[in-house]
Order: C-alpha cells, then structure tokens, then sequence
C-alpha cells in the first residue's frame, strides 16, 4: 500500500527489536505485517543492525544509538554493559526520533518494541504514546518467565521437580523448563534481562506474543488473566506462509554472509526428502565434545547433510573432518545460510535444531519434522512440545554430563529418517504447516489480532500529538 504525505490519519508505528537475529527477524516481520495494512511503520535500530538489512519493504529506518556506534553488541563483550548503554544511549534516541516527526504529517502514535528493552514504553509513557511489548519466546515459556517474576515459581527450580503452578500447561518436569530456573546463577545478565520483560508490561497497552492460537490454545486460555497477550505469529516472511505480502521472500535482515547460492546449488541434485539441515542458531556456542559427537553421528549416519557451523566452532571440528566432508560430498558445511530457503527446498528431510523460538516456528511453518538438541533457556521446554505435544519431531537428550552422544542422535535421525513413527511424524508436520499458514491468513486468528491492533491505532491516530507529559 502506497503511503500518502498528506495522509494525516495515518498512525506511525516505530518498532525496536533487541539488536541480535532471533529478535531482529520477527520485529522486522512484525513491521512488515503493519506496514502491508497501511500502517506506517519505521523500524528503529542499533547502526549494526541497520547494517545488516537488505531488503526494506514498506518500511522505514532510523538509527538507534547503543553507545557502540558500528561494533554495537559483539563491541560490548558482557550482556549487562550492553544493555545498560543501549537502556542510556537508547532512550535519548528515541525521544529525538519522537520530537523529530511530532510536528511532520507523521508523528509517532505508538512504540513497539522488543520486551526485552522495557525502558522504550517509558518513552512512550512519557511522551503519551501508544505502547506495545512485543515478546519473541513461546507464549509458554514467557508465561513461566512471568510467573517466576511474580513470585508464582520459586527459584531454582529442582530437576526433578514435577509440576508447574500455571493452569492448563503439559505437565512440566524440572529438567524440562528453562535452564536459568534450575541454575539462575549460570548466566545472570540474561536471567534479569527475561524477567526484565514484566517490570513495568502492565503498562503496556498491547502485549504480542510470536505464536498463535492453535498452537498454544490451551496456555494461553489459562494465563489470559496472569499474561493477557495476544498472539500473532508466526512471524514468518509472508511467501513461505500466506503469500499476502508481495516480494516478502526472506526477513531482509541478516548478521552474517548467508551463502545461499552455494547452498541450492549443493541441494538441486540432492533426492526429494534426503538431506539433514543442523543449525544452532545465532547464539549456541556448542562445546568441543558436543560438536564432535555430533559430527561423528553424521559420519556414521549416511545421510546427507548440510551443517551451519559458525566460524568462531570451526576448531571444534574433528581433525579431518570438514576435509573429509567435501571430498565425499555426501555433506556440506556453511558459515551461515538462508534458513527458510534451505528448510522450504524439497531435499530437505529433517532439521536438527537448538530449538531456538524461530527455528522452531520456521520448522513448523514449513512442515519439516525436527531433531531438538536444545542448549539453554526456553530450548529445553520448546524441544518438549516438539516432541509431546505438537509432536513433530523427538528430542535427542543429553547424558548426565550434558552431551548429547552419537549413538543417541544416530537413532533420533533414524527415527526422523526412516522409523516406524517417520510417516505420522511427517504428516504432522503437514499439519502444522497447514494451521501456521491458516493463522496468518485472512480471518485467521493472528491476522484477526494484528487487524484488531491496526483499527485500534487508526481511532486514536486521529486524536493522538505526542508532547512531552510532565
Ligand atoms: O544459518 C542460519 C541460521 C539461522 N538463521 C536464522 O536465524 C534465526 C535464529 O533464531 P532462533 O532460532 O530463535 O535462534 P537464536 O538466534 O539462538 O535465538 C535466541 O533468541 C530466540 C528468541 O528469543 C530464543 O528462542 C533462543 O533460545 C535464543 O538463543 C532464525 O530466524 C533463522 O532462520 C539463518 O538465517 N541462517
């Protein structure tokens, strides 16, 4: 939809994803969803991220200080001193950003941004605004996040705890919810930054959750009243799903060089439902056991495969290994990848995941059954409902020493591949697929609470000039 200048009753929505890929690519989605039903819709960001777009759509950028100009978040080093110069550097931003368009055809009508930076709905408080908390875990695991918050779960949690104080939810062992709850001391900056997310979310006046209904019915019904947010997900570029946005083919944000020719290239001549797709994501730094187990259950495995392994895990290799890959080529090892592509391509059979929030929903979205091999935080109750409850997949556990071995990841494959549960598997996948397209979709539930939102920033648009309250 083209925007018009004169276009007074247009509401101007700015979006502000935390400046690392699982975040950036659902915010950017989410801005890309708005701006398709004529919303304008500005994406703000760190000069990082801004670096790393490709593909702008409808919407629009504006520079978000950090205090790193072009290092940004890697130039940090530790998380808190991270946030805490974005939380500075950040606000001071966004207040220009807002008094920049106040007096132009476009002023700011409403902040949405990344949960985990809850100091831009101060901002948007303070200036009268609109504010919605955009939230990038399931609607599960962000439920248990708030209950831990709200004194409802106690920490730590034992591992072999049984049973979780929010209503409706599979029943959850202790080793099955999120790894900060059992050790909150092992990463700490990011524990506070999770429960960060609700310190000041009753203010909000939306909260979106990247998830939908069918998916997690039966949560969301029982913690509308503890965490009433609305999903509307999968963010998931609109061609793999809906089809509604035109030329919406990838997120058009990426950190890394994805290295998409060699890739299709590589998978062209591979048979229909033949190759294993293993990434961990943007974030997992896998020990050097891990990685060898792992490679060596492809080795023994015969499967072919295609493996993203980050430069920084490259040494973690077996001696020979990646040698021994390409001379084979029954594998191929990339630096980085376009995800979507490589799980939409017809060779693809299996996608073994860390069961990061949009490696799971993209797997979901594009029918392919999963292997969990789940790291830390909401990994380990997303490979649960993987294999439980949404039952797609199976999850590869770890011994007591917290090594998913060969043997264990050879019978997973196996299973996925070619074992007696593989067609049901399969077809679950299908039907999944067939719902996420459906929640996206005209009349779907998601694109029923995204059309919600919109009408409700088009009636106060109209009445809304942003001034510093005092
Ligand atoms: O070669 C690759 C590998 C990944 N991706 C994309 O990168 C994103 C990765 O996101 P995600 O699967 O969520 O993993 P992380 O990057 O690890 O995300 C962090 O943020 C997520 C959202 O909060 C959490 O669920 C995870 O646990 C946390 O590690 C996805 O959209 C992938 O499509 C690529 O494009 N190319």
């Amino acid at each position: 939809m083209k925007i018009e200048e004169n276009d007074l009753s247009m509401p101007h929505v700015v979006v502000i994803p935390y400046p690392s890929q699982g975040h950036i690519n659902p915010l950017l989605q989410f801005a890309k969803r708005l701006a398709s039903k004529g919303i304008k819709a500005t994406l703000a960001t760190t000069k990082q991220t801004l670096s790393s777009i490709s593909t702008l759509h409808n919407i629009a950028v504006e520079p978000l200080s950090d205090g790193f100009e072009d290092g940004g978040k890697p130039e940090a080093g530790a998380e808190d001193v991270f946030l805490n110069s974005f939380k500075s550097n950040g606000s001071k931003s966004l207040v220009g950003l807002i008094e920049k368009y106040r007096n132009t055809s476009f002023p700011v009508t409403c902040v949405v941004y990344d949960a985990f930076l809850p100091w831009a709905l101060d901002v948007a408080k303070d200036y009268g605004l609109l504010g919605a908390a955009f939230f990038t875990n399931s609607a599960t695991v962000c439920s248990i996040f708030c209950c831990v918050d709200r004194g409802l779960i106690e920490l730590p949690i034992k591992p072999d705890a049984v049973g979780c104080a929010l209503p409706k939810m599979p029943l959850f062992k202790g080793n099955d919810l999120p790894s900060f709850l059992k050790k909150p001391e092992s990463y700490p900056a990011y524990l506070a930054m999770k429960l960060s997310q609700f310190s000041n979310v009753d203010l909000a006046d939306w909260m979106f959750c990247n998830s939908f209904e069918d998916l997690e019915l039966e949560v969301i019904e029982g913690v509308t009243e503890k965490w009433p947010a609305k999903l509307i997900g999968p963010m998931v570029p609109s061609s793999y799903l809906d089809g509604r946005i035109e030329g919406d083919n990838g997120y058009g944000a990426s950190l890394w060089k994805p290295l998409s020719e060699k890739c299709k290239e590589w998978l062209q001549n591979k048979p229909r439902k033949s190759v294993i797709y293993i990434s961990f994501g943007s974030m997992v730094s896998l020990t050097q056991e891990q990685a060898e187990e792992i490679a060596y259950a492809l080795k023994e495995s015969n499967y072919y495969f295609l493996w993203v392994v980050r430069e920084s895990q490259f040494n973690k290799l077996p001696k020979g290994f990646q040698e021994e890959v390409s001379r084979t080529q029954r594998g191929m090892i990339v630096t980085w990848c376009n995800q979507l592509e490589v799980l939409a391509h017809e060779a693809t059979a299996c996608f073994v995941t860390h069961c990061g929030w949009n490696s799971t929903l993209e797997g979901l979205s594009l029918g392919v059954p999963m292997v969990g091999v789940p790291q830390w935080s909401d990994q380990l109750p997303d490979a649960k409902f993987i294999e439980e409850v949404w039952e797609v997949g199976v999850w590869a556990k770890e011994d007591d020493k917290g090594v998913v071995r060969r043997e264990n990841l050879r019978e997973c494959l196996k299973e996925i591949m070619e074992g007696k549960r593989s067609e049901e598997i399969r077809e679950n996948a299908s039907k999944w697929r067939e719902l996420s397209k459906k929640a996206v979709s005209h009349g779907g539930s998601s694109d029923i609470n995204i059309e919600d939102f919109v009408q409700h920033l088009r009636c106060t648009s109209s009445t809304t000039t942003p001034n510093k309250l005092d």
